[in-house]
């Protein structure tokens, strides 16, 4: 696993979030364009020529493997390649997400780049996006928690548009942290999730470092 870590300043992790969330969020409108779009055969062809030439550009310096996930000295989480809330990936929905402690909020609105059933949220991306917000109430304690067991119940279709998740644990047993979520439309629950979210026995940075008190840690940002 990637934890690296990286001497920078809040400062400057604002600096590079806002060039790189505007980019984002113009791919995600790029997405939504290329399912969308009812233009000529020729212009979606002349369209291809253009991102190809921006990816081509943008491949002249770029990191090996994924972007993992960097945390600064004071131990604030970078993890801007995550599929479900990543600074720098346009598949993940732009999640705004809460946190106090055991418990993580967010409302989004999940467009045509998120169907399954025709209309609706694709049962994978409800699935990935409770497992991020599961993940996220655990570690409000500041301890990392991987998903042990991520049980998932579908109510009712999700129809895409505007919606809110919420996961809170309700309790804990040594490493072991349980957690109830759901994902909730104007008309109420759609989907449900109960999570098993386990820290790693004898966990340590990959500096060798032990993990700090948890009062000091920010997973996440
Ligand atoms: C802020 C960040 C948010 C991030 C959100 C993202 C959430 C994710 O998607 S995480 C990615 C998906 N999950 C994974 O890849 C996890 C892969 N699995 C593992 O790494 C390990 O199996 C891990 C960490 C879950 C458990 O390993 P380990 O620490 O060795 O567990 P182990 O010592 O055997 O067991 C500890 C306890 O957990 C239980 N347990 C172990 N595995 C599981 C499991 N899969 N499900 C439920 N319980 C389990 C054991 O029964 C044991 O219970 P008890 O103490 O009562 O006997």
């Amino acid at each position: 696993m990637d934890f690296r870590i990286e001497d920078i300043t809040e400062e400057e992790i604002d600096r590079r979030l806002s060039v790189v969330e505007p980019l984002t969020d113009s791919v995600r409108q790029l997405v939504d364009a290329v399912i969308r779009s009812e233009v000529s055969d020729e212009r979606l062809a002349a369209a291809k020529e253009k991102v190809d030439a921006i990816v081509a550009d943008l491949r002249e310096q770029q990191r090996p493997g994924s972007f993992g996930t960097p945390y600064t000295k004071e131990f604030i989480g970078m993890p801007w390649g995550n599929a479900a809330v990543g600074a720098r990936n346009a598949v993940a929905p732009p999640l705004r997400i809460q946190r106090s402690p055991g418990l993580a909020e967010c409302e989004m609105v999940l467009g045509a780049a998120y169907e399954g059933p025709g209309g609706c949220v694709h049962g994978g991306v409800a699935a990935l996006l409770l497992d991020q917000l599961v993940g996220e109430a655990a570690s409000t304690d500041g301890l990392p928690s991987f998903t042990g067991t991520l049980t998932v119940k579908y109510l009712r279709p999700t129809l895409l548009g505007p919606l809110s998740a919420r996961a809170e644990v309700t309790r804990r047993e040594g490493r072991k942290t349980f957690v109830h979520a759901t994902m909730s439309d104007a008309d109420g629950v759609t989907v449900e999730a109960d999570a098993i979210m386990i820290c790693p026995k004898d966990f340590v940075l990959p500096t060798g470092d032990a993990l700090p008190p948890a009062a000091d840690r920010r997973l996440d940002r």
